[in-house]
């Protein structure tokens, strides 16, 4: 009798685990009407995993796109989403990030703006930082304008024809990696502890090769290790000049950033280890965010142009038009000149469509963003999928949003052209997917509010947002195209990476530049 209960109860279980685990999720769940990645998607996530750790998630996910539309299921209990709609769905309607950023971007153990899950948090950390970050405080910073004109004509455009004079080719991927860290370091501690990686090779060099093995440890492993205490003792020298009062007096440019964030963390009630963490997090954050996603835009922004010499004499012609403009700015004459403005430069036609054509194209951060389904009453549908339970994960990409053909015809070629024309039927689709710097409250804190205005972003909650970043972009291309010409010597692996950020395989991009007053 007991052994013939037990038998039953056995035979239910059994039946309970099936219905669960596979009739459930293949045939009742409300996920089931969705198209599978792959066979087994509905139970496990093991094939997507493997996608993932060998290097052909972002490519695979793309052409589940091509095959089966907007909405593919890549596991039990996740979503991969390629739309306008499903953009506004998922970015703009407060869905917490999953903890897959706390594990990547996390840094001392502390959170910071990227790696923070949940809203509110993020959202007071954010409201501290946005002010210095906005259209208008840069736009007016004498700091950022002091800090862009020793870089760019003090210190870049004579490497640039010292290069050129001497007929030598450079591997511009790490020198322009290094002008992107200039320019945030200084922006964010000062000029007086800014890094000079334009001029110290060794410096960067090293610097990127504890980059390199920094992105591929765990935090844990990596928590104060090199580079995290490279980060840490130069916070800490900022602090301590601020304690002092030096900050103003000093002779350079001011710690904005740092600044900024410590008088907003000055007022809170926590001790100053923790608030030590909490500032070097988000510095850590803000360099890292700042130099390669730069450095990958410029890379291949002089790629596409290297190949078009007439493209180079048409920008040149549009760079010439400003007023002043960039032509043979020495750093001595550099005192009595100011730069071309940051209107002035995103008032440029051709300039802002090659910017953006390589954003899109090349989109320095084309990994999906994966985000909850928040479990709230309201039922939550994309792309007519309805009823998406609380707890779903749901991502888009910018490689794939970048690439729908509908709205970016010819998608995988460069062309610039297709900015160019704003009466044309397709330029809101366009301006709507484009999404380089992402969408909604976790939009970029670097990202360009002249290519993020409001008619452009999908659907921006902040506001804020940009600086050095595509002005510097602009200026520096700007910079190059009014005195140089450039031409490939290597491309070898310029492929860009299948990752969350994707710079060039190779790691290289062998660049000669020819003086335009030398040809
Ligand atoms: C071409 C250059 C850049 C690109 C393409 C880029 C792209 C992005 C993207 C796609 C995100 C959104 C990630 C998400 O949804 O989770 C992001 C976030 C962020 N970026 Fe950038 N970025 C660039 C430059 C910068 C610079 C220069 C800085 C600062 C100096 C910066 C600081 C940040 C921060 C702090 C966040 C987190 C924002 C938040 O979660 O609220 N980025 N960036």
């Amino acid at each position: 009798m007991l052994s013939s209960l037990s038998t039953i109860a056995i035979v239910v279980l059994v039946i309970a685990l099936i219905y669960q685990y596979f009739i459930f999720p293949y045939f009742f769940s409300p996920l089931s009407k969705i198209p599978n990645a792959h066979l087994t998607s509905p139970i496990t996530s093991l094939w997507i995993s493997h996608k993932r750790k060998t290097g052909n998630e972002i490519k695979t996910i793309y052409s589940l796109h091509q095959q089966h539309g907007p909405v593919v299921r890549l596991g039990p209990n996740e979503l991969s989403v390629n739309s306008i709609d499903g953009l506004r769905t998922i970015y703009t309607g407060g869905f917490e990030k999953t903890p897959w950023y706390r594990d990547i971007f996390v840094n001392f153990g502390t959170d910071n703006l990227v790696s923070t899950q949940e809203y509110k948090p993020h959202s007071i950390q954010k409201r501290m930082l946005s002010n210095v970050y906005s259209k208008s405080y840069l736009q007016n910073s004498p700091d950022l304008q002091r800090v862009s004109s020793s870089i760019v004509v003090g210190r870049f455009l004579p490497l640039l024809g010292k290069l050129a004079q001497e007929r030598e080719s450079v591997n511009v991927l790490p020198l322009l990696q290094g002008l992107g860290q200039d320019f945030t370091s200084a922006y964010l501690f000062g000029s007086r502890y800014g890094t000079d990686f334009i001029h110290d090779v060794a410096k960067r060099e090293h610097w990127l090769d504890m980059y390199e093995k920094f992105k591929v440890s765990h935090p844990k492993d990596r928590s104060f290790g090199e580079f995290e205490r490279w980060c840490l003792a130069l916070c800490d020298k900022v602090s301590n000049n601020l304690k002092e009062g030096k900050a103003r007096s000093d002779q350079g440019t001011q710690p904005v950033v740092y600044a900024q964030f410590y008088r907003c963390l000055e007022k809170n009630p926590e001790n100053w280890e923790r608030k030590r963490l909490v500032l070097a997090s988000e510095m850590l954050d803000h360099l890292i965010a700042g130099h390669e996603t730069s450095g990958i835009t410029f890379t291949y922004t002089l790629w596409e142009l290297s190949q078009r010499p007439a493209l180079q004499a048409r920008l040149r012609a549009e760079l010439l038009g400003l007023s002043p403009n960039l032509r043979n700015r020495s750093p001595e004459k550099e005192k009595d000149g100011a730069l071309p403005s940051a209107q002035s430069l995103d008032n440029l036609p051709l300039l802002d469509s090659i910017i953006r054509e390589t954003l899109r194209l090349h989109t320095p951060v084309p990994g999906p963003q994966p985000r909850f389904v928040p479990s709230s009453s309201q039922p939550v549908n994309i792309e007519g999928y309805t009823n998406i339970p609380g707890g779903t994960i749901v991502s888009s990409s910018a490689f794939c949003l970048h690439r729908i053909a509908d709205v970016y015809p010819n998608p995988d070629e460069w062309l610039p052209e297709r900015w160019l024309n704003p009466d044309d039927s397709n330029s809101e689709a366009m301006k709507r997917l484009f999404w380089a710097f992402g969408s909604g409250g976790r939009m970029c804190l670097g990202s360009n509010l002249a290519l993020q205005s409001t008619s452009f972003s999908p659907t921006t909650s902040y506001r804020a947002a940009l600086i050095p970043k595509v002005t510097v972009i602009k200026l520096v291309v700007a910079a190059i195209y009014t005195n140089f010409t450039t031409s490939i010597v290597d491309d070898e692996g310029i492929e860009q990476e299948d990752n969350y950020i994707a710079p060039p395989k190779g790691r290289k991009l062998v660049l000669q530049f020819t003086s335009v007053s030398q040809r």
